[in-house]
């Protein structure tokens, strides 16, 4: 990502759009207290190598699914699918990117829901028991758990062909009607098998204080799940990533848990501005926070996330 000075550049098809720049992030520029980690953040290279890490493959070479296969049971109440992630949707080197579970498990849970009814995801939670190695084909099993009204509540959980657990995701949706307004050519999961699914801005910037982090992000229509709106998995995505960011600004770690209430549908021509902030650490569980905001200070998404250090002789 080249650095932005005054404009806010994003990429949609061939022609470059350029977006209005928002004070925020004029005054975040400016601001000597921040620096644009964007291209510039501590890597370890033994534990990430950025030409295969998620972002930064989008951004270079194009993140994809090497297999997506879904099986919906009669009942509509349970499908069972096989994902095999690949080299280009890791996080840490050699291990998926949460949020790219949390992503599937997202779209899964639509197409329980789908099978049935159309809902948007209001609250997503992931518990990652065990780092799933990006060569592993995962069975993901979702589950129609109870309804209340509106609210569609569902379980997840992914394991290997032995039965271990990697994931287990919980998460209700609200259910607005029989008829779809899913369009696949746009679609994020589909969207990766045909055109490049990729997030058309990324900037970060991380706070001296190495406790927060503020990025703008513009998704653009590659990444939608219902037209026009950003996929959930992929606002998920952002933050647990955004999470790492501020955490490998001081230390890495890895993702143990990501819980996200989605407030409002984020339009895929909202211009992002997420922030996070580490609340506090106990011992190696580190808890942070995040917001995702338009540049009106609307909100549309917040999440939480629990981090665990490495053992100390790690
Ligand atoms: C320019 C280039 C830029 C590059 C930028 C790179 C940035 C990259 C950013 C990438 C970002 C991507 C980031 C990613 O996506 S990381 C990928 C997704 N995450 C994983 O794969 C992690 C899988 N899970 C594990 O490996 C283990 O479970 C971990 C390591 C997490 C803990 O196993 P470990 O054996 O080490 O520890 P422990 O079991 O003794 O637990 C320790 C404590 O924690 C508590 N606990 C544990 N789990 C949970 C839970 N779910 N909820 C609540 N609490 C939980 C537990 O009760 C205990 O508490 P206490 O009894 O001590 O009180």
């Amino acid at each position: 990502m080249s650095e932005v000075s005054n404009a806010v550049e994003t990429q949609n098809g061939n022609s470059k759009e350029i977006l209005a720049i928002p004070s925020k992030f004029d005054t975040i520029q400016k601001d000597a207290s921040y620096q644009n980690i964007s291209t510039d953040v501590l890597v370890d290279s033994n534990v990430f190598d950025v030409t295969k890490h998620y972002i930064h493959s989008l951004a270079d070479i194009n993140g994809k699914y090497e297999q997506f296969f879904v099986y919906g049971d009669g009942a509509k109440t349970r499908t069972v699918s096989l994902v095999h992630f690949g080299e280009n949707l890791c996080g840490h080197l050699g291990i998926v990117h949460g949020g790219c579970i949390s992503t599937v498990c997202d779209e899964l849970f639509g197409w329980t829901m789908v099978t049935g009814h159309v809902g948007f995801t209001a609250y997503l939670n992931v518990n990652f028991r065990k780092p799933l190695p990006t060569q592993t084909s995962a069975l993901i099993f979702t589950e129609l758990d109870r309804r209340e009204g509106r609210k569609v509540f569902m379980k997840s959980r992914v394991e290997d062909d032995e039965g271990n657990l990697f994931t287990e995701a919980t998460a209700f949706e609200k259910a607005f009607g029989e008829d779809g307004v899913i369009n696949v050519e746009k679609h994020f999961i589909h969207s990766l098998r045909n055109i490049g699914g990729k997030y058309e801005t990324f900037v970060v910037y991380g706070h001296n204080d190495k406790q927060s982090t503020t990025s703008f992000v513009y998704f653009g229509n590659s990444l939608c799940g219902h037209e026009g709106i950003v996929h959930g998995g992929c606002i998920s995505t952002v933050c647990d990533e955004l999470f790492g960011w501020t955490m490998i600004m001081d230390k890495a770690g890895f993702t143990a848990n990501l819980n996200v209430n989605f407030r409002k549908p984020l339009k895929a021509s909202t211009l992002a501005v997420i922030t996070t902030e580490l609340e506090k650490i106990e011992g190696r569980k580190v808890y942070l926070k995040s917001k995702v905001q338009d540049t009106e200070g609307n909100t549309y998404t917040e999440a939480t996330s629990l981090f665990i250090l490495p053992r100390p002789s790690q």
